[in-house]
Formats: C-alpha cells, structure tokens, sequence
C-alpha cells in the first residue's frame, strides 16, 4: 500500500492548522494511501519527522504549515537515497515556494491540489550542511528581516519586511562582503546579499520574475552602497519587479557561490535566522517532486 505522512505544525497559521488535517487525511484515504500524522511540538520536529519517512520509504509526505514548517521537513530528504514526493498546504504569512509553484493559498483549494496527478522536479538550494527552498540573504538588512515578529507579519503581511528594511536601509549599515561565483569574484561593501531559488521573495513575486523552479540556477542580487534616495528608488524597484535593473543593484545567476566577509555577519535562511558567514551554496538540481495544480504543468 502507499505510505503518507502528514507533517502538520499546529502552531502555524494562526493556530488553525490542525483544523485542515482531517480533511487533508480523508483525500488521501481516498488516494489508496495509508496514512500517518505526526504533530510537531517545536524546532527540527518536521526534519526528523522527514527523515524518517524517508528511511521507510514512504510515497508522499504532506506539509502543513507556513515556510519555516515547510523549510524544517525539507530538510529531512538532505543526503536521502530515498525522497517521498512533496505535497504542500500553505498556512504561512508569505508562502514563496507555494506562490511559485501557484499552488493556491487558500488552504481549502490547496488541499484540493493533492488530488492532482501533475507532479513537477523542483531545484533547491544546499548552504553550507542544510538545505534552502527559496532564499538565503545576508548582510544588515538579513539581520533585521530576521527580527520581523509574528505580530507584525500577521499584521502587515509581506510589507513587515519593508518596514524593517526600511529602517535598517536609511541607518545604511553596509558590510564589507567578498562574494565568488562560478568563475568571477565581487569585493565591496553591501547592506545586502540575496540569493533566490523562485520568483517569489518575501511575498513579492515579482523580485526575480525570471527565477523558474527548475532552472538550475541561483538568482542573485548584490545591493550597492545606498544613500537615502536611492534606498527609496531600490524599494520602489522591488515592489515593481525591477531590482536587477537598479543601478545600484548587480545582478547575476550561478550555481555555486561562497559569501565571505571579515565581520560577524548572520544569515538569513528561508525567512528564519541561518548560519554566520562564511558560508556556500550550490543548487542541487530538480532535487524534490512536488504535487502542482493540473493546470500548473499544462501551462508551460
Ligand atoms: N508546536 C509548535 N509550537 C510552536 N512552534 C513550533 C511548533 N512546531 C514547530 N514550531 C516552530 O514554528 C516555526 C514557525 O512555523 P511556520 O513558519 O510554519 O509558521 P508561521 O510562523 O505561521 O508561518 P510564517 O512564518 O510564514 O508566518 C517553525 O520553524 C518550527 O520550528
């Protein structure tokens, strides 16, 4: 018989998660799967609870819950023979990888989309010892996005990022940051380093609207030394989807880059805090089978 497992953070989504597992459990009884749930109570429970479903081969593994939820059980398939197909019910605040892989964000319909056939191979990203579903960023505006509360992602949505990274923005707090990739090396200073798997960053989908899923490639952004002005005109361009096109922004794609800097400097990995520098990343190349929308293949 086929095996799920249903990772659900209870926590998550205004604490209306556990309200869905039922039906997410009735729709896959209907598939001819067997069925486990298993809740997690705190940090890396939804890692372990992954790796575990893949020593026993499971077929799918269903997460429920915002990004860091979905984040943690990603990590459960790093260095697996074994990697169950993912299916993804998005009770976050942000949801990127469910944007960008237009899977609906209204948990109802996205549950719905567990019953498609269409499955597509997704890229992600490896820094340093874990894996990354859709952005790792560094420097001093990572270190406020890190700071964002629960409160006022509740409240402001995507736009508590820009309030922060308003904030840390006008202070201006560049870094001295040396960044490789592929063949070529940027030394300078820079409030902020982004390296992007999807087109959907923050909420905003349009940040790197050439970013697809599987296309073997990080997407990165190195945001110049910015006065006031220019900090204004940068926010506006992230808004409106032109970042790459600031002059004050250098953009590039690769598939393996290190980030090195002289100071402290934390990371920020997934919209949680991550590792201090140094630290280097690869894409690992269509790695994870996600269920999608019918429509969600048909349309490429
Ligand atoms: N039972 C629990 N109680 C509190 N925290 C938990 C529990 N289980 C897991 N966690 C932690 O909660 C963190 C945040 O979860 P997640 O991002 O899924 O929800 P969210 O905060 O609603 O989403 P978003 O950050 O997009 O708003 C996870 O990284 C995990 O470590």
């Amino acid at each position: 018989m086929k095996q799920a497992m249903i990772i659900i953070n209870p926590s998550s989504g205004k604490e209306e998660a556990l309200k869905h597992v039922q039906t997410v459990e009735a729709l896959l009884l209907d598939q001819g799967f067997d069925v486990i749930i298993k809740e997690t109570a705190k940090e890396l429970d939804a890692t372990h609870f992954c790796i575990a479903a893949c020593d026993d081969c499971f077929d799918l593994v269903v997460s429920i819950g915002g990004d860091g939820t979905l984040h943690e059980t990603i990590n459960g398939i790093i260095d697996r023979d074994h990697r169950p197909k993912l299916g993804i019910v998005p009770l976050g605040t942000v949801n990127d990888f469910a944007r960008a892989l237009h899977i609906p964000l209204d948990p109802e319909e996205a549950i719905q989309t567990l019953a498609s056939t269409n499955v597509r191979k997704v890229d992600l990203g490896r820094l340093n010892d874990q894996l990354f579903v859709n952005v790792v960023a560094a420097g001093s505006l990572a270190e406020s996005l890190s700071a964002v509360t629960s409160e006022d992602k509740s409240r402001f949505g995507s736009f508590a990022y820009i309030k922060e990274g308003l904030k840390e923005l006008v202070g201006n707090h560049s870094i001295p940051m040396t960044i490789a990739y592929d063949d070529q090396v940027w030394e300078g200073e820079s409030p902020l380093f982004l390296a992007a798997l999807t087109n959907s960053v923050g909420g905003f989908e349009k940040l790197a609207p050439e970013a697809s899923v599987d296309d073997g490639l990080l997407h990165c952004f190195i945001v110049k030394d910015l006065g006031l002005f220019n900090t204004v005109t940068a926010s506006i361009s992230l808004l409106f989807g032109s970042l790459k096109n600031h002059k004050d922004v250098i953009y590039f794609t690769a598939k393996k880059v290190t980030v090195t800097s002289p100071e402290p400097v934390k990371t920020n990995v997934d919209g949680e805090e991550g590792p201090p520098l140094p630290i280097e990343m690869n894409i690992m190349s269509r790695l994870v089978e996600v269920i999608v929308p019918e429509e969600e293949i048909s349309s490429e």
